[in-house]
Order: structure tokens, then sequence, then C-alpha cells
């Protein structure tokens, strides 16, 4: 799914109108007419209190559409003007007219904190106090405004996007964004769902389609791209029948040091299990026994070092190369490492201490083969490209360094991001269970398993994370959060790849009801 930009969203919703011959008004009237279709069909009528919080711009122009449809359709309304601004915008007024002549309860106008009203617990507060429009921070006042919402414990929705967001900046000041249940955000989800500083203040968000010019929604290129099943699946690359093994490559994993082996084997058995024909395991000699005993299907080299990695050497030909797990960085290691660059022309994935060589020597990333894959955490990557004051610049910065170096960047994390100079693909599946040892290691074996049966780097980066949070997910229905561990994620790789073919469950009966009117 795309993820458009502020300017986009505002130039489909300017070409929306023109092509399909409809004023601003009526595009605004459709889009509200969603949210109060979501929640007419959950409500069905209750007489749940519906604090609606308008600002005085297009988002707040949509809280009043909504309000005066919830008002027609007998619904228990209370609707507030948070008045922050003179400037009202033209749909704002045409329906603050509209609404007064629906009801004789007419919008209260906040211009404090002070007339707040008495919100319970099991009231509902809907947000249409800022959209995509907001440019400078909120008023104090606003700002407590939002501090009360937080402090009724009310169900909160958020219409766009939750109030004191901005789209395309950090937060300035964490006490002025509203804190939402939901967010039911038109026609493209907003980039700050998915950053790890911004995505708490929405709990869980949906796309409401309302109705933006074809054409423009799919010739529009976007940076930022969602990955679900819909994006992946024509990634996948199906096996023919009198397919053998030697079509799928043969995957050499370089690392492990004393202590760390284990390391190396889920690499390598993950990077089986993701299809790879042949797996090689190249250690320092201290782990022969183990891995050879743990994981019979590897065949596996030693290296001279007893304890630790020292002269990468090896007579087979690899088909792509995932080097750095468990590696350490002993001195020979780094020496051998910096060797082991200067002859290699294998595709490479770089994880964990190659990484972290890579930082302390950068003169050795013009050494790495185009479109080399790295798969830093937080702490590598800060390692490598130096501090970040917000998650945009951190963006940005990966971005350039994407850029200079032609390298895949994978940002993982609770949403991990691939990043191959301007695009930005987020996926969408895995869970917290993953924040567990070896995960990562995993990792590095499924995207290396998938370059080496023919993917291309930047398709295996974004299908094997994909793959490896699907796989969590569905490990996770056996173990829960506290019990996964990385072994799982191997096991369950499989039903993963089988997944993808899974037609939907149907929609529960309700679901496909329309809206009584
Ligand atoms: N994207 C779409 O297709 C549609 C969007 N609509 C709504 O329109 C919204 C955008 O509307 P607007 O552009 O009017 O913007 P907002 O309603 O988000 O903000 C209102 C105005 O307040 C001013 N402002 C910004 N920050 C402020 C601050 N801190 N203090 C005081 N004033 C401030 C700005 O001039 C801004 O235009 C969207 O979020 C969405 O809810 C819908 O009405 C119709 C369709
Ligand atoms: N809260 C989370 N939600 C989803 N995925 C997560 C979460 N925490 C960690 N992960 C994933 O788990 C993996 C952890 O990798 P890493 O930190 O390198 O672990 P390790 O070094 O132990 O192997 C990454 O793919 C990351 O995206
Ligand atoms: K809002």
């Amino acid at each position: 799914m795309k993820v458009f930009s502020k300017e986009q969203i505002y130039e489909g919703d300017r070409l929306t109108t023109e092509r399909q011959e409809i004023s601003s008004t009526e595009l605004m009237e459709r889009a509200a007419t969603q949210i109060f279709n979501w929640m007419h069909l959950r409500m069905q009528g209750a007489q749940v209190p519906v604090h609606i919080f308008c600002g005085i711009g297009n988002n707040g122009g949509d809280g009043l559409v909504l309000a005066r449809q919830l008002v027609i359709h007998g619904y228990n309304v209370k609707t507030y003007i948070v008045n922050y601004s003179e400037t009202r915008s033209k749909d704002f007024l045409i329906n603050y007219e509209r609404i007064k002549d629906t009801t004789k309860d007419w919008p209260v106008v906040l211009n404090s904190a002070e007339g707040f009203p008495e919100i319970y617990p099991d009231d509902i507060i809907v947000d249409a106090v800022f959209g995509i429009g907001l440019n400078r921070p909120p008023a104090d006042w606003v700002a407590d405004l939002f501090q009360k919402f937080k402090a009724s414990e009310a169900f909160t929705l958020s219409i766009d996007i939750p109030s004191g967001l901005y789209t395309d900046k950090p937060v300035e000041d964490e006490n002025a964004i509203v804190y939402a249940n939901y967010t039911l955000s038109f026609q493209s989800p907003k980039l700050v769902f998915f950053l790890p500083e911004t995505a708490k203040y929405t709990i869980q968000w949906e796309v409401l389609d309302i109705g933006i010019d074809r054409d423009y929604l799919t010739q529009t290129e976007t940076e930022v791209e969602l990955i679900s099943k819909f994006e992946v699946l024509p990634l996948y690359k199906p096996r023919q029948k009198f397919a053998h093994k030697g079509d799928f490559g043969h995957v050499l994993i370089i690392g492990g040091s004393f202590g760390k082996i284990g390391a190396v084997q889920l690499a390598s058995r993950s990077a089986l299990s993701s299809g790879a024909g042949l797996v090689t395991s190249y250690i320092p000699q201290c782990g022969y026994n183990s891995i050879q005993s743990s994981f019979p299907e590897a065949m596996v080299i030693c290296d001279d070092g007893d304890k630790a990695i020292k002269d990468i050497h090896f007579n087979i030909e690899p088909t792509a190369i995932g080097i750095g797990v468990g590696m350490g960085q002993a001195a020979d290691t780094i020496a051998a490492f910096e060797a082991f660059l200067k002859g290699n022309e294998s595709p490479l994935v770089l994880d964990a201490d190659a990484i972290n060589i890579l930082a302390k020597k950068k003169t050795l990333l013009k050494r790495l083969p185009q479109q080399s894959v790295i798969t830093p955490h937080p702490k590598e990557l800060e390692r490598l490209i130096g501090k970040w004051s917000d998650d945009f610049e951190k963006l940005e910065k990966v971005k350039a360094f994407s850029k200079a170096h032609d390298l895949i960047v994978l940002i993982k994390g609770a949403h991990s991001i691939t990043v191959y100079k301007e695009k930005q693909y987020i996926n969408t599946t895995g869970n917290p269970g993953m924040a567990t040892a070896g995960s990562g290691d995993v990792l590095t074996g499924i995207i290396t398993g998938l370059i080496a049966q023919g993917y291309e780097p930047l398709a295996a980066t974004i299908f094997g994370v994909y793959l490896h949070g699907k796989s969590a997910d569905i490990a996770l229905e056996d173990y829960g959060y506290q019990s996964l561990i990385a072994s799982h994620i191997i096991e369950t790789l499989g039903d993963a790849y089988m997944d993808l073919f899974k037609q939907p469950e149907p929609e529960e009966k309700q679901e496909e009801q329309e809206p009584e009117q």
C-alpha cells in the first residue's frame, strides 16, 4: 500500500474534485460519511455519549459532518468547537451552518480548557481538532484539552491523524498530542503511524477509501510503501517440477566465535528453511562438533582459528554469503574480514559484527559489492551512521548512506524499514515476541537464502523481513510473547510461505451488512 505524503494527499483531493466535478464540500461529506458508517455499523444506535471535538479547518469540518449525521440518526452527540484560530476554512463554515440547521443543541465553542465538559470512561471522544494541516505547535490550552482527553480514559477515535501529530516532522511537545485508541485515516496511512517515536499515539488505525481519483492513486509514485501479503505475493518465485537443489543456490554463512556458535547455526538453518539448495557454515574450529550434531543438513568449513575466525578461506563458490553473526571483533577477525572483502565477489548480507567492523573501518564500505544488504538493529545503525535527533533525521541519514554506498539498509525494529536510496518499505508483520536472542540471526539466514535462490537483493530483503515476521506471528499462537524463541521462527517458516496462498477468512456477517438508515 502506498503511503502518500501530505502534499500528495492535498493534490489528490484537488484533482478528485476537478475530475469528478464535485465541490470540496461534497468530498468532505463523502469522507465524513465513511466515518459515520464505520461508527454506525459498530454502535447500532447505542446511546453512549459521543463527544466530538472539532477544530476550525477541514479536519474540524469532517467532525461537523459526522456530528450532523449522528444527530440525524438519533445518537447522543455533544459537539464542541476548539476555537484555536480566527481563520476558519470554507468547508468548516458551511458545515457549521448546516449543523446549526439540524439541531437546537448547537456546538459549544471552547476558547480555553476551562469549558471542558465532564467525560466518563465509558463515553466516546471523537478527535477532529487538527488533521494533516497542523503546521505549528498547538496553543497551551489546546494541549491541556488533549491531556483531558487522555485523563478521561474514554475511547478516543481520531479522524485522519491523532491531533497534534505532524505528518512530516518530529514531535515537539509530547503533551500536545492526542492518544488515539483508533484512527480512521483517509486514503492512505500516515508514515508517523509506523515510526518508533510516534506509533504510540494510535493503538490501531484503518484506512477509509474516500474515492480519490483512481488514476492519481495508481500513477503517483510514493517514497514510502507499506508491505503486506498483497505486496510480497508478486515477488514469490514458484518452483518448477523438475527443479533440483542446484537451482536454489549455495549459501555460505560466515561467523561464530567461542560461545557464539549458535548464531551461525540459527542463520544456517534458516537459510536452508527459506529454500536455499545447500548451506555451508564457516566457523572457527571450536564450533565444529556442536554444529555438525545439531544441524546435520549443513556442510561445515572450519577456519584455522580455534576460538575466533582469523583467515577466511574456502574452496566453494557460494551463490550468496551472510557474514557477521556471532563473529566477534578480535583483531585477527577484523583482519580476516578485511582480506575477505578484498577478494569477494558474491552477493553479501552483513549483520552484527560485520556491521560493527564496518562502523570502525568505514573505508571498507567501498569494498562491498553493489546492493549488498546490511541489517543493523538501532545500536549497530548508530555506530554506522552516527546519532540522530529524531526518526525523520534517521530516515534522511539512512537514505543518504544507502545512496552514497549503494547499499540496501534494513532498519530493524517493530516496523522494520527496508531503505534503498530514496525508497522506504515498511514491514507490517512481526510482534514483540521477536525481541529475543537470535531472532536477528534468523533473519540474516532468510535474506541470504532468498538471494541464493535468485531473488534480487532488494526483493529478498523486503520478502525476507515479511516472512520472518509472519513466521513469528504464526509461532506466537503456540508460544506467546514470552516463550517465543528464535528457533521457533525457523520452525514456522514453512507455514509463513503457505500462508501466502491462504484465502482470507470471510468477514463476519455483521461486517457485510449495510448500515441501517
Ligand atoms: N485528504 C482528503 O482527501 C480529505 C481531507 N479532509 C480533511 O482535511 C484535513 C486537512 O485540513 P486542513 O488543511 O484544513 O487542516 P487542519 O484541519 O488539519 O488544520 C486547520 C488549519 O489550522 C491552521 N493551523 C495549523 N496548525 C495550527 C496550530 N498549531 N494552531 C492554530 N492553527 C493551526 C492551519 O492553517 C490549518 O490549515 C485532513 O486531515 C482531513 O481530515 C476531508 O475533509 C476531505 C478529504
Ligand atoms: N517489538 C518488536 N516487534 C516486531 N519485531 C521485533 C520487535 N523487536 C525485535 N523485532 C525483530 O526481531 C529481530 C531482532 O534482531 P536483533 O536485534 O539483531 O536480534 P539478535 O541480535 O538477538 O539476533 C529484528 O528482525 C527485529 O525487527
Ligand atoms: K484529528
